[in-house]
């Protein structure tokens, strides 16, 4: 089992600072400042169109790639600044893995070279034993390998809606990231595969560092550590999130928590 084990992982915290973002003329983030912990999970929430997505998309500066998109502040993983004159973009991608609402599996891929494709482009002479033990390893960690141990050369599109979301998630841990975000996970999902998401998240909890978006604030109650409540591009309340759902400061925080508004 050692050699499928994790080396000592620390995943680091990761900061916005005074975080700004929009496109020409249009403000859609306006000063965010938000951690997530280490290890931890952070549920962001927050009505549609308030800039959920843009927060994910400037952390692993995706934002920048629309036109007319503009970005100030910065995104620090650990100590690395994403912002920095000096940020390797690529390897800044490759510490953020993203998952996004719906699964995005490559369709002529079989399950195994879905998950391996990642590991294959960042290391070109692995030995394909290595290849093989992290692609299991990945697959364990989106509790999916009991589920596909014997089709791993079989179409990824041939999985269930659900599997092929962990098959995503396992794709994206294969090649180790610091970072995961998750764009409304389980917006596709029935309630079965929703709680094997949920499961698997909060298994991953020291290993990876999760910022989630979510609709769904039950959710966000269930596996997060920290939420943060945006309305209209700023952050109203960022909060443990217990406190959050419990004793919120902000009667906004309370009215959207309530199912009031959103
Ligand atoms: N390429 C773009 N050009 C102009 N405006 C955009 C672009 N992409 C997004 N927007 C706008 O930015 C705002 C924030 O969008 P974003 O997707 O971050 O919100 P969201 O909170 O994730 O919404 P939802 O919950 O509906 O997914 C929205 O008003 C959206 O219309």
């Amino acid at each position: 089992m050692n050699e499928l084990s994790l080396a000592a992982v620390a995943a680091p915290p990761v900061r916005l600072g005074n975080l700004s973002a929009g496109f020409a003329d249009r403000s859609v983030l306006r000063q965010i400042t938000v951690e997530a912990p280490a290890g931890r999970v952070l549920a962001i929430v927050g009505p549609s169109g308030c800039g959920k997505s843009t927060v994910l998309r400037c952390i692993n500066r995706l934002h920048e790639l629309d036109e007319g998109a503009f970005v100030s502040g910065d995104v620090s993983i650990g100590a690395f600044s994403a912002y920095s004159p000096r940020a390797d973009v690529i390897a800044l991608r490759r510490r953020v893995g993203m998952v996004f609402q719906r699964p995005t599996p490559f369709v002529t891929l079989s399950v195994f070279d879905n998950v391996a494709s990642g590991l294959r482009a960042q290391r070109r002479s692995l030995p394909p034993s290595e290849l093989e033990g992290l692609v299991e390893l990945a697959l364990q960690r989106a509790g999916l390998w009991r589920e596909v141990v014997d089709r791993l050369f079989g179409s990824a599109m041939a999985l269930s809606g659900g599997q092929q979301q962990r098959l995503c998630i396992a794709r994206a841990l294969a090649v180790q990231p610091d970072v995961l975000l998750l764009d409304e996970p389980t917006a596709s999902l029935d309630p079965m595969g929703t709680q094997r998401i949920e499961e698997l998240l909060y298994d991953l909890r020291d290993t990876v560092t999760v910022i989630m978006v979510t609709h769904n604030m039950q959710q966000a109650a269930r596996i997060s550590d920290v939420t943060a409540f945006l309305l209209d591009g700023r952050v109203v309340e960022c909060a443990p999130t217990r406190q959050l759902f419990t004793t919120p400061t902000d009667a906004r925080t309370e009215a959207y928590i309530t199912g009031r508004f959103g």
